[in-house]
């Protein structure tokens, strides 16, 4: 399951008051739909190069906007194993029940011939590995109160 790290970094307390469907545990639903391939294509830009965010071991996320001007990220998952038909069943079966302030929120999926795609919410703050490890580790000095802010909201994202 993704964690919304780095997120935490991005999101407000006021945002996610504001959001009417939180609830008092911070875990809300939220309604995500099914996408069109098409609809995928207009906001990714045919998945072009320029969009692109990074690449993990089950596909290439790219960045999109959709037709209501929402910013999404795209996973385009790579030759259908049954490793990433699996990864793809289980990202979206998990993500798709539950939606918490600290987990990486899924907005939709596409599922069509071999084509799959998972679209989430897009995290403009990149990684918590890249800020930890990566290239952002020099921007930003995390000291040991904010790291240890991170580990509890990690840790309240799995709960
Ligand atoms: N929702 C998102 N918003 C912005 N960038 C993202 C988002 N999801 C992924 N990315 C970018 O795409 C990269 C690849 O993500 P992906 O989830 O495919 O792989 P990973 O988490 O790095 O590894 P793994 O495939 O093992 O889970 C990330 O490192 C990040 O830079």
């Amino acid at each position: 399951m993704k964690l919304c790290n780095f997120c935490c970094l991005s999101i407000s307390k006021n945002e996610a008051a504001n959001n009417s469907l939180v609830a008092s545990s911070g875990v809300y639903e939220y309604p995500w739909e099914i996408f069109s391939l098409k609809e995928i294509l207009h906001a990714t830009n045919n998945f072009h190069d320029d969009y692109m965010l990074g690449e993990g071991g089950f596909g290439t996320v790219y960045w999109g906007r959709t037709a209501a001007g929402s910013e999404i990220a795209v996973k385009r998952l790579k030759t259908m194993t049954a490793m990433a038909e699996m990864e793809f069943v289980v990202e979206v079966e998990v993500l798709g029940r539950v939606r918490h302030k600290n987990l990486l929120g899924l907005r939709g999926y596409f599922a069509g011939g071999d084509e799959r795609l998972i679209i989430y919410d897009y995290m403009p703050n990149r990684s918590l590995l890249s800020h930890l490890h990566g290239h952002n580790a020099g921007e930003v000095l995390l000291n040991w109160q904010m790291r240890m802010r991170i580990a509890l909201g990690s840790a309240e994202g799995i709960a």
